[in-house]
């Protein structure tokens, strides 16, 4: 069994007696090398969890394990964690390298040695070159990447970084995921970063944890928690998707890793194929299709494709995404702008999926009445 690097074990945080908890007996298991992604809307509790870790703030209960020794209540500047956070920023009566250096000037390390580790953080992060300036004398991004040197120059056991992007422009964002990603594998810190932005965590994380109301709700890779969402909620955060209520009618036989092809009867759409876990023939659950695995066709083809019509289209560059309004309901599909004839609005199309690209969720319906 692989050791954790780090363990966090029923992890609490209530701010006042009377308010719900904040972290609610919150469970995580982070391997060593390994880049996990808090991922959640606002409120659900990332940042507290971080700062749980980072010992900037006392959990109400749990405890937190780092290489297999408790540190719960240990002091921040005795865990050897790197850490960027908003509220972290850089001394402003510092320049560059003084700011970079001041955690190993902190932990008494000879002068040469500090030289040579300044110079190589800032290399690496390719800002050498701006070592003598002021904070205020650099862009938010370079800002940004000499907080990441600072966090990374002491070989943090942990390295935290709370949306380490947020005030960047698009572009950049995506140069700097690309940067930190790559720096976090050239440097095996085990780390925890802080986001909402869904796209980041599918791009940058070795795994992520689903939060939603101070608990996890999934952890688990990018293509697990994309393709194999737990809950609705996580379906619902992690891309877009269509729901349909649809009744698991009969077991077709077995699908890739464990799962069963069944066929479902979805309320006056008709009847169609689908995978889930074993055991939900009989039950009413809810079928998650992502818009870009829908088909839209322009003429009646698979005997099971659904009629409707194009009520909505929206350009997004590389795709259209388009609603078909369907009997009672629209379900969005996606369409690349390079797939020739483009359909435009009030024209038929008619629907159809791969049966493994129909996920049933393993939860209930809110209502099980189909
Ligand atoms: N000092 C505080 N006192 C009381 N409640 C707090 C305090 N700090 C945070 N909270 C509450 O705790 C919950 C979790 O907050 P937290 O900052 O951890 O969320 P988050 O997921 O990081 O959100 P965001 O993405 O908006 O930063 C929220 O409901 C918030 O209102």
């Amino acid at each position: 069994m692989i050791e954790s690097k780090l363990s966090i074990v029923d992890l609490t945080k209530r701010y006042a007696a009377g308010l719900d908890p904040a972290v609610d007996r919150l469970n995580m298991e982070v391997e060593e090398g390994h880049l996990v992604a808090l991922l959640g809307p606002s409120g659900c509790g990332k940042t507290t969890t971080l700062r749980m870790v980072a010992g900037l703030m006392d959990p109400t209960a749990g405890s937190i394990v780092v290489d297999g020794k408790e540190i719960t209540h240990t002091p921040v500047n005795k865990r050897g964690m790197g850490m960027v956070f908003q509220s972290y920023a850089l001394f402003p009566h510092m320049n560059v390298e003084q700011n970079v250096g001041f955690g190993l000037q902190m932990r008494q390390v000879s002068k040469s040695e500090q030289q040579k580790r300044v110079a190589s953080a800032l290399d690496m992060v390719q800002l050498g070159h701006l070592a003598k300036r002021q904070p205020k004398e650099l862009s938010g991004g370079q800002q940004q990447r000499i907080a990441l040197a600072r966090a990374l120059v002491v070989e943090p056991t942990l390295l935290l970084l709370d949306e380490p992007l947020s005030n960047l422009d698009a572009k950049l964002r995506e140069t700097m995921r690309t940067e930190i990603r790559s720096i976090q594998q050239r440097t095996r810190a085990t780390t925890l970063f802080v986001t909402h932005d869904q796209d980041e965590a599918l791009d940058m994380a070795d795994r992520i944890a689903v939060m939603n109301g101070g608990l996890i709700e999934q952890f688990g890779s990018p293509t697990e928690v994309y393709e194999r969402p737990r809950t609705r909620f996580v379906a619902n955060f992690i891309g877009q998707a269509n729901f349909l209520k649809a009744r698991v009618v009969a077991e077709m036989g077995s699908a890739a890793d464990g799962e069963i092809h069944y066929k479902v009867d979805v309320e006056g759409l008709g009847q169609f194929g689908a995978v889930g876990a074993p055991g939900m023939a009989g039950s009413t659950r809810e079928l998650v299709i992502r818009p870009h695995r829908l088909r839209v066709g322009t003429e009646h083809g698979a005997t099971d494709a659904i009629p409707g019509i194009i009520e909505r289209i929206s350009y997004t560059g590389d795709a259209l995404s388009v609603g078909v309004r369907v009997a009672d309901r629209t379900l969005n599909a996606q369409l690349l702008t390079s797939s020739g004839k483009l359909p435009r609005l009030g024209d038929a199309a008619y629907l159809s999926w791969d049966a493994q690209d129909a996920y049933l969720l393993p939860e209930a319906p809110e209502s099980s009445a189909s």
